[in-house]
This record gives structure tokens, C-alpha cells and sequence, in this order.
């Protein structure tokens, strides 16, 4: 920690290791950007065999993703910062965030090569295993199980039923068994791959491995960021060995798998220490630039903007998550509550669905009939066509499920699903499934339906800023962030459905609202007097003029109760769906007995 003034010239780095990207940013200690580079990996590491940066197996729900092909993102980062001009050697501090549950297994070998780094060549070729055995490399398996794997329905089921049912779980761990979580995910990989768990001397959440890189060793994971494993007791601080002993197949494991997990400390802002030669050597560093614990992409989404406890934040990346701030913990199988990133006592409420850019792009290449990527034509059909396709008031409401991969929202098999709703009779019949352009509106409304839905224990009622009257319970502001946020269609859905009294707000570069967050946490953990809170630091720094806008209107009267209307409908549907679908086990699998 320093004092501000001797930091003028300082710059602070943030990293965003995502399902489809690693973006790298740097600011000044304004908060100012300065610098801004991606690694897209389906357009620069398609070597890989990636699609959306993942691997495959559809016929056990799985998906996965090569470290290595990380590795070589942050090289190749680095270097299209550096042709930017980039002075590494001003980087005083630096932190990021890798997409939230991905499990990464290092092998015994991981410290000693971390550690012995020779700057003239790359990260891969000296980390990941190569020659025929030659060099074992720093992974004990060579895939990480990704967010967006649907392969352990039989192991979340244990962990459900390990203390008792989903609500107990949730309660201890902030969230029911998730198939994306570390804790079975885990448990699966044990057993299924017995001997490399055995070799694995460390497991690393993608935030924790991605650190681990910058520093030279093993780092801890994240006090937030722990909080995504369905492992780790919140209310205790600690893990929680019912479940470790889950995870570990026994009593006699839990010792080992703790050690694998290590130690993780209580405190998101203080420094690990200096960052591996490594970097000093083959970028210009300086030797102090401090490492800061790397979070999930979600948690480091919350701190791209002093976030106010009625506000809300909806992150259109490839899942579309919905984020709250709040110091009300109030756990249940329905969403996720974490620890905050920065600031103990408060917890981060979510709500995460796997079907969000890419459920969207379905729908816009079908408008489309082409791959062209253009919006255009989504986006006028979506705004020419009425709320729910009223198109007169008798009209029935059309609703859908727009599912290209397994849902964890409900927790629902890859599928489409339309219906129609009248909600003066209550009458719900189930359509054809099939396209029409409609679905460009209806696909947006279905995503903003499912998120009203489950965060409305979140809001309360809101005064009016224009004439002082009480509104029905919505946010304060809702601020779009995620690639989907530059889109202005979407934005207006948004708005229209989710309400919000002072509208809908997008970040200047709300693309990168994830690296913004881990660079404004870079800062705060260098530059902070002692005591000083995340919030207050980045607060008094804030250019709300410069860094935030206006993007669509919020609440509407008469839309909002539409769309009040079309929400119980769209419960309604779901539970019916989910009825006749029973529960689910994986892609095109059905459920277990
Ligand atoms: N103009 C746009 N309209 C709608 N969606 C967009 C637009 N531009 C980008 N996207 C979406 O943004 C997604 C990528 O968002 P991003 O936050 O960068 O993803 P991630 O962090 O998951 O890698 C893409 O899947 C794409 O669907
Ligand atoms: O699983 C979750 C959160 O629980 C996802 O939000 C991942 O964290 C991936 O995020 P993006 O790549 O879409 O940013």
C-alpha cells in the first residue's frame, strides 16, 4: 500500500480468462484505460480444435477446454500490448479473473517449472508436456472441465443428499450441487481417472491457475471465487469436510485433497508478492509488480463500477449472468450467493444460465439464413415486434425455452420449447417448435423473463427520481456488461422487462467490464490507506460523466405489468416443461434411475 502521490505514473493490469477470450487491459491510477488487447481463441488458436474456445463430448455431457491453449493466449496478449506501446515497466500491480468452476490439475512437476522459466522461450512450450514423454509437463491431466460441462448429475445428486437436501448445501455452501462446480466436478474426475488424480499435486480454479502463471507458483484460490466449488462452508470460512470427504472418496482422502486445494486467505486485496522473473525478463516488469489475487470473471464483473446494493448488473458474455451486491445472505437452491471479492460482509447474489450469446446467435443466424454475424436484422425484427408478440390485447402472449446446450436455470436439457399464455384465463398450450422471427424478441424476453423471475426476492420498491412516487419492486439501474452489451435491442428488452427507475447503463468499455474490475482491484490493493475500503477508493476516483452511459430507458408503465403478466406465464411453462422432463442427466441422456 502507498500513497497516491508517489503513484502517479503507476499503471495497474487486468486480465479476463473467459470461455471464448483472454482479454488483457491496462489503467492509470484514475482508473483511466490505457491499453486494451485480446486473444480471440476460435480466430487465433483454432490449432486447438476448439469451437467457442471448448472441446466436446456430447455423449457424456462433456465440456472442456486445453490449459495450454491458455498458456499461449498470455503470451501472445503480452505481446500485442507490447507492439501497443505498453510500458510493462510501469505495471505496479496486477490482477484478473478466469471464468468461474473451470478446474485446472497440475502435476508434481507444476512448482519446479513455474518457478525455473526461461524467458526466451514460451509458456507452453516449457509448461505443457512435449516429445515422446520427454518432458512431463505441469499438468497431471491435460483438459479443464469447463463451466458449461452437464456430465455430473449423478455426482451433484450425492453431494445434494451428502448434508441432507439441496436447501442445506445452499445454506453451508451458497449454492445446491451444480454440475459445473469443482466439488463434483472433482469427484468425477477421481473416479474416472484414478491415476492422474493421484499424479494431480494441485487443483486450480481458471482464476487461480492464471495467477499461478504470473507468480511462478502455485497460487491460493480466491475467497470469492472458493465460494463456486460447492466445497467451502461460507458461514465458517473454511472447507467443509463432510463434503471434502465426499470429494475424496473417504475419510482417509480428506487429508490429501486439502493439500491438493491449499490454503486459501481470507483477504481478496493482499498481494501474493512479486511477479515470476519470468515476466521481468521477457516483458520489462519491474521486479515489485505485485501479484493480487485473481477472482471469477462474475466477481470481478462487480468491481468494474462502484456498485450500489439496488442496482443490478447483467453480464452478456457467452452465459448471461445476473449480479447483485449484498449484505443480506439469504441462500437457496435457486441461485447462488458468494463472498464478495473485496469486502467481507457482503456477498454476491447470482443467477448464471449457460444459454446466452450462443442461444442468441442461433436466433440471428436463423433471421439472418447466413453466418454473417450481423445484428442488424435481429435487432429490427426484435424491436418491430410487440412485448410477448401482443400484437392486439385478445392476442395470446408468446413464450419459449430456448436451450442450444443444457440449462442450469432450470436445470433442463438442450431444447426448444413455445407456448402461448393468456393470462386473463390462464390458459398455457404448448406450439410447434419451430422458428419464426418473432423468436428474436421472444429469445430476449425469455432470458430477461427467467432473470425477473428469480431475482425479484432481490428488489424492492423504488421511488420515482422524476416525481417522488413509489414504483413496484425493481432495480435502481440496471448496467449491461459482456460482448452482448453493445447491442441497443437488447438493451431496450432489457429495460422494458426488467424494469429499473433510472434506466439502463452500459460501461464506456463494458466489453471488458471483467479485466476493468481486476485492474480497479490492482489498484485498490496497491494503493489503498490502510483500511479503506474497495468501494470508497474506487468511489472517490469515479468519473460517472466519463465511464458510464445511458443506453435505454428502464421502467414503463404499462409494459412492466405486461411483462409482470407474461412472468407468472413463464413460470408456469417452465415447471410444466420441467415436469415432463424430469430431472436431467447430461446431453441427449436420459435421467438416471
Ligand atoms: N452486437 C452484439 N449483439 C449481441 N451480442 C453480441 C454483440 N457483440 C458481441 N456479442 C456477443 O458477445 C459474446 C461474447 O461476449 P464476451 O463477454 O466477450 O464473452 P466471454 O467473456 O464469454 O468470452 C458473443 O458470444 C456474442 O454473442
Ligand atoms: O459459470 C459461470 C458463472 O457461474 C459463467 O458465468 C462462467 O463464469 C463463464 O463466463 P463467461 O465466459 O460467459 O464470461
Amino acid at each position: 500500500m502507498s500513497d497516491t502521490s508517489s503513484t502517479k505514473d503507476a499503471l495497474y493490469m487486468g486480465f479476463d480468462l473467459s470461455t471464448q477470450q483472454l482479454k488483457g487491459i491496462c489503467v492509470d491510477s484514475n482508473l483511466k484505460l490505457v491499453y486494451e488487447a485480446k486473444v480471440d481463441f476460435d480466430a487465433d488458436l483454432k490449432k486447438y480444435g476448439i469451437e467457442k474456445g471448448v472441446l466436446t463430448n456430447p455423449a457424456e455431457g462433456e465440456v472442456f477446454a486445453p490449459p495450454a491453449m491458455w498458456l499461449e493466449a498470455v503470451n501472445l496478449v503480452l505481446d500485442r500490448l507490447q507492439a501497443d506501446g505498453l510500458d510493462f515497466s510501469k505495471v505496479k500491480g496486477l490482477s484478473g479473473a478466469g471464468m468461474q468452476h473451470g478446474t485446472v490439475f497440475w502435476s508434481p512437476d507444476a512448482e519446479n517449472l513455474l518457478a525455473n522459466l526461461d524467458p526466451s522461450k514460451s509458456l507452453v512450450e516449457q509448461l505443457e508436456a512435449g516429445g515422446k514423454g520427454e518432458r512431463r509437463g505441469a499438468f497431471a491431466h491435460p483438459m479443464s472441465p469447463n463451466w458449461q460441462d452437464a456430465s455430473t448429475q449423478r455426482q451433484c445428486d450425492l453431494f445434494d443428499d451428502r448434508l441432507g437436501d439441496p436447501m442445506k448445501l445452499a445454506e453451508a455452501t451458497g449454492s445446491k450441487a451444480h454440475h459445473r462446480f469443482s466439488g463434483p466436478q472433482i469427484l468425477r474426475y477421481r473416479t474416472k481417472y484414478p491415476s492422474h488424480y493421484e499424479q494431480t499435486a494441485r487443483i486450480s480454479l481458471v482464476s487461480a491457475f492464471l495467477a499461478s502463471v504470473f507468480l511462478g507458483k502455485i497460487a491460493p484460490m480466491d475467497i470469492s471465487d472458493v465460494t463456486g466449488m460447492n466445497l467451502w462452508d461460507v458461514g465458517k470460512g473454511k472447507f467443509n469436510d463432510d463434503l471434502l470427504e465426499l470429494a475424496a472418496g473417504g475419510k482417509e482422502g480428506v487429508a490429501e485433497l486439502r493439500k491438493k486445494l491449499g490454503h486459501v486467505p481470507e483477504s481478496g486485496g493482499d498481494s501474493f508478492g512479486s511477479i515470476s522473473k519470468y515476466f521481468v525478463q521477457r516483458y520489462g516488469f519491474p521486479a515489485d509488480c505485485m501479484i493480487i489475487p485473481f477472482t471469477g470473471d462474475n466477481p470481478s464483473t462487480i468491481l468494474a463500477l462502484p456498485l450500489r446494493p439496488s442496482d443490478a448488473m447483467v453480464s452478456l458474455g457467452t452465459s448471461t449472468t445476473f449480479l447483485m451486491s449484498t449484505s443480506t445472505w439469504r441462500p437457496d437452491p435457486a441461485y447462488h450467493f458468494m463472498n464478495h471479492p473485496t469486502t467481507a460482509g457482503l456477498y454476491m447474489f447470482m443467477l448464471c444460465y449457460k444459454n446466452g450469446g450462443l442461444a442468441r446467435e442461433q436466433i440471428r443466424d436463423q433471421v439472418n439464413n447466413d453466418k454473417s454475424n450481423d445484428w442488424s436484422k435481429f435487432n429490427h425484427t426484435a424491436l418491430s415486434t410487440p412485448p410477448v408478440s401482443q400484437r392486439t390485447p385478445s392476442d395470446p402472449m408468446r413464450l419459449g425455452l430456448y436451450f442450444p446446450r443444457p440449462e442450469i436455470v432450470p436445470n433442463l436439457r438442450s431444447g426448444q420449447w413455445r407456448f402461448q399464455y393468456r393470462p386473463t384465463s390462464g390458459n398455457l398450450m404448448e406450439q410447434p417448435s419451430e422458428f419464426t422471427p418473432d423468436d428474436c424478441r421472444n429469445i430476449v424476453e425469455s432470458q430477461m423473463l427467467s432473470l425477473r423471475l428469480r431475482s425479484g426476492s432481490l428488489v424492492k420498491p423504488e421511488k420515482d427520481p422524476q416525481t417522488g412516487r413509489l414504483l413496484p419492486a425493481q432495480p435502481r439501474r440496471v448496467y449491461l456488461v459482456g460482448g452482448g452489451s453493445a447491442n441497443p435491442a437488447i438493451a431496450k428488452i432489457c429495460g422494458e422487462v426488467l424494469g429499473s427507475v433510472e434506466g439502463v447503463f452500459k460501461l464506456d468499455i463494458g466489453g471488458n467490464a471483467c479485466a476493468l474490475g481486476s485492474a480497479y482491484k490492482a489498484v485498490w490493493a496497491c494503493e489503498r490507506k490502510p483500511g479503506q475500503t474497495f468501494e470508497d477508493l474506487i468511489g472517490s476516483r469515479w468519473d460517472e460523466e466519463k465511464f458510464v452511459k445511458k443506453v435505454a430507458n428502464g421502467y414503463k408503465e404499462g409494459v412492466f405489468e405486461t411483462y409482470g403478466e407474461a412472468v407468472k406465464g413463464f413460470d408456469r411453462m417452465e415447471k410444466l416443461v420441467l415436469d415432463r422432463e424430469a430431472h436431467f442427466n447430461g446431453e441427449g441422456v436420459k435421467p438416471v434411475p
